[in-house]
């Protein structure tokens, strides 16, 4: 298996706040990883982290044989980080099928090929974003990262508070796109168990640091490492919420172009969708704390 995704040494963090004070990680092509942790262990630090859009102290981000530890998160996007953040970051004025052409990049994964992975985006391609459920919204999101044609496919908890039935589909289609050839996929999930049987490998962090590394089997054949390292195995723990403004391809929010925001409590005020940088978005979040 060729590694595909390397992070050595990374030290990273928001402003002067190291969250991932020395991560070293590699995933090779096809490979699966759930990334695990309690609340604020850094799990959507560490994706941000890939993404581009936290501070760097040290370290490197290496995709492939590229090396992209000084590109801006726009150039990592186009040159394969598929990103699909708590947030959905979707645009809630233009269609369903705007919103993945507006990004798209050739390869493999085009618009209709979307479709055909999920059909309901089809039937809802005029669609505007703020039409869309939030089961919709969450397959859009995932469109879009497709169009891009990743070679690294981020995902940062995509089940978060949809139904149960839709949560399987989704699982389902990400399944089968994270082993599509030529991409590996780091997924962030609250709940353990549902992620056990999609991943071949998962990480737990804790304070930033990997304080677990396994095969997804070995964790289902022994899940008291689950209990030791979150708790109640496999339990929805509550969570905290990260409002992350930048659109990592560069397109601009404009005020009547917002991303919708996720259906759930603490969403961003429609001026922190406008800051510029992770940075500022951390000073918001600090000061609601
Ligand atoms: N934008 C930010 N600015 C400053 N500190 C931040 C920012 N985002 C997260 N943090 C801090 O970084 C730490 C890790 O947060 P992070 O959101 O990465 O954790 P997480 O494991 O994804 O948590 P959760 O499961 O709650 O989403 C926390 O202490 C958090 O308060």
């Amino acid at each position: 298996m060729s590694e595909l995704l390397a992070i050595t040494d990374l030290r990273a963090g928001y402003g002067e706040a190291v969250v991932i004070p020395k991560m070293t990680l590699s995933l090779g092509e096809g490979q699966v990883l759930a990334l695990l942790g309690r609340n604020g262990t850094g799990k959507t630090t560490l994706i941000n982290s890939i993404v581009g859009v936290t501070r760097r102290f040290s370290g490197t981000v290496k995709v492939g044989a590229r090396d992209f530890t000084t590109l801006r998160a726009d150039q990592r996007a186009r040159g394969g980080i598929g990103w699909v953040p708590q947030e959905r970051n979707i645009f809630r004025s233009l269609t369903v099928e705007e919103n993945m052409t507006a990004v798209a990049q050739p390869g493999e994964w085009t618009v209709n090929k979307v479709y055909e992975m999920f059909p309901r985006l089809e039937e809802r391609k005029n669609n505007f974003g703020n039409q869309l459920s939030g089961g919709e919204q969450q397959m859009l999101a995932v469109g879009r990262a497709l169009v891009l044609n990743p070679k690294v496919l981020l995902l940062d908890e995509p089940t978060e508070g949809l139904a149960p039935i839709i949560v399987e589909e989704l699982l389902s289609a990400i399944g089968k796109i994270s082993r599509t050839g030529g991409i590996c996929s780091i997924i962030v999930e609250q709940n353990a168990r549902k992620i056990l049987g999609l991943a071949d490998r998962v990480v737990i962090l804790e304070r930033g640091t990997i304080v677990h590394d396994a095969a997804s089997e070995t964790l289902k054949a022994d899940p008291s490492v689950l209990d030791h390292f979150l708790g109640v195995a496999g339990a929805a723990g509550t969570r905290t919420n990260i409002n992350l403004p930048t659109d990592h391809l560069g397109v601009s929010h404009a005020e009547n172009q917002s991303p919708v925001p996720r259906r759930r409590s603490r969403q961003p005020s429609a001026s922190g969708l406008h800051q510029g940088s992770a940075r500022q978005a951390g000073k918001g979040r600090n000061q609601r704390r």
